[in-house]
């Protein structure tokens, strides 16, 4: 059990040594946006998530670092906010449903056209391959083709496979995250 000495402590570490980063999370609809951040920030899994109108904003704290995250809606008429949403954030995620390939044109088309503006430039990228608990799900070197990841050359790029229905590689993604505090 903590003693009060410990617990005061660690407020004063928390104080003196936490860190933070402020995460955009775009892409398609239902590719898992707000499944990934209410995984992340409760560890509570859904079938019933309702479409997110516009964005949410969440806090997550992960160890010593809170995250600021913006959770943007994914349909057409949403897109444009994308935009907005990922200025001046320290990362971009951006969620891709790893088992829906007939989409893989489309996302790759609204990835760059994001990525393009001069004002995102360097911030980096985090592309992850949800649902990967699905049959036949794309592989990480096929999203990687599929959506020209090796073309992206003006900031650090990293790509993961996930699932939320099943946290697979969430604590790989966490630390990613993590590395983003300042
Ligand atoms: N099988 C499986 N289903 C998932 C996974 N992640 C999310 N889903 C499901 O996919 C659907 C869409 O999830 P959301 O989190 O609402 O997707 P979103 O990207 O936030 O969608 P918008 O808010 O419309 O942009 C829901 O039915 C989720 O339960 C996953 O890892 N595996
Ligand atoms: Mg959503």
């Amino acid at each position: 059990m903590p003693t009060f000495f410990t617990t005061i402590y660690h407020w004063f570490a928390g104080l003196f040594f936490s860190k933070h980063a402020e995460i955009s999370v775009v892409g398609l609809q239902a590719s898992g946006k707000t499944s990934f951040v209410n995984v992340l920030g409760s560890g509570q899994w859904s079938e019933d998530v309702v479409p997110t109108v516009a964005f949410n904003l969440r806090r997550v704290r992960k160890g010593n670092v809170t995250l600021r995250i913006w959770d943007v809606a994914g349909q057409p008429k949403f897109r444009s906010m994308w935009e907005r949403y990922c200025n001046g954030v320290d990362a971009i995620v951006f969620v891709v449903d790893s088992s829906d390939k007939e989409k893989f044109d489309t996302a790759r088309f609204e990835l760059h056209g994001l990525i393009s503006h001069p004002h995102l430039g360097g911030v980096p990228l985090l592309v992850l391959g949800n649902k990967s608990d699905v049959d036949g799900h794309a592989t990480v070197e096929e999203l990687i083709a599929a959506l020209h990841l090796t073309k992206i050359k003006n900031r650090p790029v990293s790509c993961y496979s996930c699932s939320m229905r099943n946290s697979h590689n969430l604590d790989i993604i966490i630390q990613w995250l993590s590395e983003r505090g300042h």
